[in-house]
């Protein structure tokens, strides 16, 4: 059980950033009902009160500051807005420490529940800081525009496409990649309101797009959040307790120093062609997927976090797990092990010109490595996931997310200082 409340997130979305960052390691985490609770329970008992009138849910504080970003282990927030800057002519190098440190400044100010030390215009007054993270990243065109070429990490080459790919470029990639959670939206425009306001004449917003999970608290026990297929989504995330939780989500010893301790981030604004989708049975949906639709148990057997049994077959000698079932073909033993942490989040973005719904998941996988994640493991979805008939990839993001920033420093200092 954890309290994770998007699609695409799971067990390690409802682990303590604090416990991880205090050292303890994943082996301290008791386990990810233990993780979560104390995720949630832990921010809101730490923080000071919000604003007179500010809730449970408004108190709830994850601090800015620390060795890993905020926004990458931390339970799925109600509400996302993602945005993609581009430097504009003339800004380089110094121009963007500038900018960065005064996102970095002013996120950590706004993550404490305090009013932005400018372009302050009351949104989110009254509320308190709602477990506000926010989570910057470098995409690979940065490093050319600030003059950084040569620090420009290998892992960050381009994605390859892939085979159905039908991808707006307007609406991809980006210099400076920015992840906004909050359990409230105004808290989270807000935040985004004052950082595009910060990066003007630096940098300009290339595109932006809002996503939303489960609110903390709407269900009677905190549960594996669903995605707008009616899924059971985020079951078999890599979990904090598993002991190379680590080396799945975070950069090693063979990245550019200023990246140690970061990690990778791939964005898919995935649209769902739910038509279709509601049109089949659920029995016949759950074969697309390999796991039940009630309760997110695999097709194998047993309950929701049961390991899947890929070699299970039914009386009639079939296998239980159908051969294109969506979680056969992902599962780190068809990829030699290729692994992520998924955190996406649903959106609805009205009707298309046909009368269908613009709405699906903004997939976002954290990684150590994409060349050994989501590349091989999308290049084998793309050629025999039976739910890949049901999806369509409109957007596409890679970024390098630098490691958190300490008490008084800003995230990318050691790549713009170094
Ligand atoms: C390239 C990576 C992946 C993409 C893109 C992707 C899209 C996608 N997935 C779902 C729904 C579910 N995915 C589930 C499991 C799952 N998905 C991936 C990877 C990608 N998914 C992995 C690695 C796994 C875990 C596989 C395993 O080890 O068992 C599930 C099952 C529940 C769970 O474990 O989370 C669902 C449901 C959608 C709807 C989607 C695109 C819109
Ligand atoms: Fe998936």
């Amino acid at each position: 059980m954890n309290s994770t409340t998007g699609p695409g997130a799971g067990t390690a979305a409802g682990f303590s950033r604090r416990a991880l960052l205090g050292g303890a390691g994943a082996g301290l985490v008791a386990g990810a009902a233990g993780g979560a609770v104390l995720g949630r329970a832990t921010a809101a008992a730490s923080a000071p009160a919000g604003p007179a009138g500010s809730g449970a849910l408004g108190a709830g504080q994850v601090p800015f500051h620390g060795p890993r970003q905020a926004g990458i282990v931390e339970p799925q927030q109600a509400r996302v807005h993602l945005a993609a800057f581009d430097l504009v002519p003339g800004a380089g190098r110094a121009e963007l420490r500038t900018l960065l440190r005064r996102w970095s400044g002013t996120s950590a100010r706004l993550g404490r529940g305090e009013p932005a030390d400018e372009y302050e215009s009351r949104i989110a007054a009254d509320a308190g800081p709602c477990s506000l993270t926010v989570t910057f990243g470098f995409g690979p065109t940065l490093f050319d525009r600030a003059g950084l070429a040569e620090h420009r990490p290998r892992a960050l080459d381009p994605l390859p496409d892939f085979p159905e790919d039908a991808l707006d470029r307007a609406r991809s990639d980006g210099d400076l990649w920015v992840q906004i959670g909050a359990d409230d939206a105004l808290v989270a425009f807000n935040a985004l309101r004052v950082l595009q306001r910060q990066a003007a004449g630096t940098a300009t917003q290339r595109w932006q797009m809002t996503g939303f999970g489960r609110t903390p608290g709407a269900t009677a026990r905190p549960v594996t959040g669903r995605n707008l297929m009616g899924q059971v989504d985020g079951t078999n995330n890599p979990r904090p307790q598993d002991q190379d939780f680590a080396a799945k989500v975070f950069c090693g010893a063979d990245e550019p120093d200023w990246l140690a301790g970061g990690s990778y981030v791939v964005l898919r604004r995935i649209r769902m062609l739910l038509d279709n989708w509601e049109n089949l049975s659920e029995d016949r949906q759950e074969r697309v997927i390999g796991r039940r639709k009630s309760d997110g148990a695999p097709l194998s057997g047993g309950g929701e976090h049961t390991a899947v049994d890929l070699a299970a077959q039914n009386a009639d000698g079939t296998l239980a797990v159908p051969a294109d079932a969506h979680v056969r073909v992902a599962a780190p033993a068809s990829n030699g092990g290729a692994a992520m942490l998924r955190r996406g989040f649903s959106y609805h973005d009205g009707m298309l010109p046909d009368g269908s719904p613009d709405a699906g998941l903004l997939f976002l996988a954290f990684q150590a490595d994409p060349r050994r994640g989501f590349v091989p493991v999308q290049r084998k979805l793309s050629r025999g996931d039976g739910l890949s008939r049901f999806l369509r990839h409109e957007a596409s993001g890679l970024y390098a997310v630098p490691p958190g920033a300490p008490e008084g420093g800003y995230v990318g200092q050691a790549l713009l200082e170094g």
